[in-house]
């Protein structure tokens, strides 16, 4: 499904947030959008799934956002926050299980398929283990898996991750990145992610959108928007930027 969005204006606390921003999505693609802090990154994607007041449009697959009920986008879009509300006491199972909400009749429960694809889920993500503990005795990492689970187990065709791998080792940060990339082939599924990785940004999206006090600076191809001159520019920080063995860009820091 595309994910088209126009002219979009956002203020909070009386201050423009986002100004003027479009970007489109293509079915099936997958884009990251970067920028330094407090550019607006967030402010986008929770724009995006219709938690903000806005002027300007939004499309998925055509159809308009505003237009349509919640329990309707949330069929549509699955959305992994970067600070989500846990809550305490609730266990791995039951959270994930929360995904499954948009499906389960008002009043009704959920079914055996529900609990099946929660299960499958925390297989997916290496979760099993933990499908009894609670919240609250998870690692940080652990915890932002579980916040995927729960995104996954929504089976929607628009995936939205707000920094899904900050707080991941190296190794579950390659599973993460993997395991959205196969989803994304597989079923389809078009994906929008914050990330301030900028390589790891390079080597997983087809296109970057780099936002910057609230504009998009830039938008194309990871080689097209990482280049030094625009990472001096909007993050102020000085890089070597080399083609990896993909062709696709590998940044470090340059050290005086
Ligand atoms: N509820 C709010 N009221 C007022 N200003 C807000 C509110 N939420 C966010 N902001 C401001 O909006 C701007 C954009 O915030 P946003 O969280 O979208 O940035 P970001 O690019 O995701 O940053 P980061 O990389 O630090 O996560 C920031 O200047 C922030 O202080």
């Amino acid at each position: 499904m595309t994910v088209a969005v126009r002219d979009l204006d956002v203020s909070l606390g009386g201050r423009p947030v986002l100004k003027g921003v479009s970007l489109k999505v293509a079915a099936g693609s997958w884009t990251a959008v970067i920028g330094p802090n407090g550019a607006g990154k967030s402010t986008l994607l929770r724009a995006v799934l219709g938690l903000l007041p806005c002027a300007g449009e939004i499309a998925v697959a055509g159809a308009d956002l505003a237009a349509m009920k919640p329990r309707q986008r949330a069929r549509l879009m699955a959305y992994a926050p970067q600070s989500p509300n846990l809550p305490v006491g609730m266990t791995v199972f039951d959270y994930t299980l929360l995904g499954r909400s948009p499906y389960i009749p008002h009043l009704g429960r959920e079914s055996a398929h529900d609990r099946a694809i929660a299960r499958e889920v925390l297989d997916r993500l290496d979760l099993a283990g933990l499908a009894d503990r609670p919240l609250d005795h998870l690692s940080g990492g652990e915890r932002q898996r579980v916040v995927l689970a729960r995104a996954l187990a929504q089976q929607t065709s628009v995936l939205l991750l707000d920094e899904p791998t900050t707080a991941l080792d190296i190794g579950h940060q390659q599973q993460v990145m993997e395991l959205i990339d196969q989803l994304r082939l597989s079923d389809g599924l078009t994906v929008v992610t914050t990330i301030h990785d900028l390589t790891l940004a390079g080597q997983y999206a087809d296109d970057l959108v780099l936002l910057s006090g609230g504009r998009v600076a830039a938008a194309g191809t990871p080689g097209e928007v990482l280049t030094r001159a625009a990472i001096q520019e909007h993050f102020g920080a000085r890089v070597h930027v080399l083609p990896g063995p993909d062709g696709r860009p590998l940044l470090s820091l340059e050290r005086r």
